[in-house]
Parts: structure tokens; C-alpha cells; sequence
């Protein structure tokens, strides 16, 4: 399994940020070829960011998409503008995008499934919240997220990669533990394989919030964690090459 090392840089960094940041992160990593590397900047920075990405390993992702071609859907980015820009990833289910603007289990699916047949890898962010946690119901919410996001598309799920971000390890500093990470992990690999009839090879269940330089290589270390979806830490160039590196000493 080849990991995927992704940034999501969510509401963060202008267009001369992104640029700086590339600059300097682009030799860091030239000489790095053994796993995936994915940045996800905001929308306004993707054409930059894509230009410099340009000759290089490194993967341009987006952090939404609207599942529409065109048309009159205000404020919305659609699946040909991300193609332009030689966008291969796309995060979809993000839990802020559950949360804060209230995006369902129906929406996310319509999104994964327009994002396939345009030829770009969803990565299908799925979690519990403290609350659910404490009821014991991890499993549970991570089953229907999942069955729901792929409804229709199980044969392809092979084409996507999944990210567990526990929502109560997002952005607090507190990460899941690697027991508790290895435990969803393993439930997702076994689920999706019974989903896809064992078409799941190519799926990379990545681990989600909270990720450092300080816990990357235990959580990295367990048998089901395939890579990171980093937010906080992958702002800073240094932070972010750090976490990479510890995934090529697993
Ligand atoms: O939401 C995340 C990545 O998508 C994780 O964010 P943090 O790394 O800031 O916890």
C-alpha cells in the first residue's frame, strides 16, 4: 500500500502564501518517492498552487466540490474547473462541512459519485463526535457515513481513499490514540472489502486530527493507518516535511 500524505490547508494562506509555501516545500521533498504527497489549498490559491505543482510529484487537491457541471448554483466549484487545474483529489465530507454548513450523508454521495466519473480520487472524511464517542456509537456513525457515501459506487471504492478524523480530535491537539485509531481503521478495511467485494485494494484509510510531528510515527506504525489527512500542522513546510518523513520510516 502506497500512503498518502495529504495537507488540508482549509480557510488558511492568500495566494502569495500558498506560493512562498510551495516554493520552499517543492526541494524538500524532490527527492521523495515512496509515498503520495497531496496539497489541498483554498479555492482562490488552486491555479497558482497548480502552476507551481507543475513537474513535480507533489498532488493538487481541493477541499469541496459541487457534484454539478454548471450552472446557476451560487458560490459553488464544479468538477470541470478542478479538471482545468489538473486537480487529482478532491476531500469531500469534511466534518466541518457536515457541521458548520450542513452538508448530508445524500449530498456527500452525490459528490463521490460525480467526482469518479470525472476522473478525480475522492478522499471520504468520515468520524464520530465526543457525544457519539461517549455513547459508544463509533462504529455505528462510521458504518452509515461510509454505506452512504459510496451507495452506488461500491464496486469503485477502490478509486477513493478514506480519512477517519474523529470531529473531537479535530484541530484540539488532542489525537486519537493509536489503539483507538488501529480499532476504526480495521473496522473501515474489513467494511469496505465486504462493500466492494475485495476491490478495496487501493483505498488508503488515512488518519485524521490532530496529526504532528510528535505522533506521526506511532499513529503511522499501526497496521490499518495508510497515511494522514493534516491540517494545522501541514501549514508550516518544515511540520509538514517532518510527518512525512516518519511515514517512510514505518
Ligand atoms: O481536519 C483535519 C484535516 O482535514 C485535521 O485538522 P487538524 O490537523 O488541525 O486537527
Amino acid at each position: 500500500m502506497r500512503y498518502l500524505i495529504a495537507a488540508n490547508w482549509k480557510m488558511n494562506k492568500t495566494v502569495a502564501e500558498s506560493v512562498e509555501y510551495i516554493e520552499k516545500f517543492k526541494p524538500m521533498v524532490e527527492d521523495i518517492h515512496q509515498v503520495d504527497i497531496m496539497i489541498a489549498p483554498s479555492f482562490t490559491a488552486l491555479s497558482s498552487v497548480s502552476l507551481e505543482l507543475n513537474n513535480t510529484k507533489i498532488k493538487l487537491g481541493a477541499q469541496n466540490m459541487y457534484h454539478v457541471d454548471r450552472g446557476a448554483f451560487t458560490g459553488e466549484i464544479s468538477p470541470i474547473m478542478l479538471k482545468e487545474l489538473n486537480v487529482e483529489y478532491v476531500i469531500l465530507g469534511h466534518s466541518e462541512r457536515r457541521h458548520i454548513f450542513g452538508e448530508k450523508d445524500e449530498l456527500i454521495n452525490k459528490k463521490v459519485i460525480s467526482a469518479l466519473e470525472y476522473g478525480i480520487r475522492p478522499i471520504v472524511c468520515v468520524g464520530e463526535t465526543l457525544e457519539e464517542r461517549e455513547l459508544g456509537i463509533t462504529l455505528n456513525v462510521v458504518e452509515r457515513q461510509i454505506k452512504m457515501a459510496f451507495a452506488g459506487v461500491y464496486p469503485d471504492i477502490g478509486l477513493c481513499d478514506i480519512a477517519y478524523e474523529p470531529v473531537w480530535a479535530i484541530g484540539t491537539g488532542k489525537n486519537a490514540t493509536k489503539e483507538q485509531a488501529q480499532e476504526v481503521h480495521h473496522f473501515i478495511r474489513t467494511l469496505i472489502n465486504e462493500l466492494s467485494k475485495g476491490n478495496d485494494e487501493t483505498t488508503r484509510i488515512l488518519y485524521g486530527g490532530s496529526v504532528n510531528e510528535n505522533n506521526a510515527k506511532d499513529l503511522i506504525s499501526q497496521k490499518n493507518v495508510d497515511g494522514f489527512l493534516v491540517g494545522t500542522a501541514s501549514l508550516d513546510p518544515e511540520k509538514f516535511y517532518k510527518i512525512i518523513t516518519h511515514s517512510l520510516e514505518v
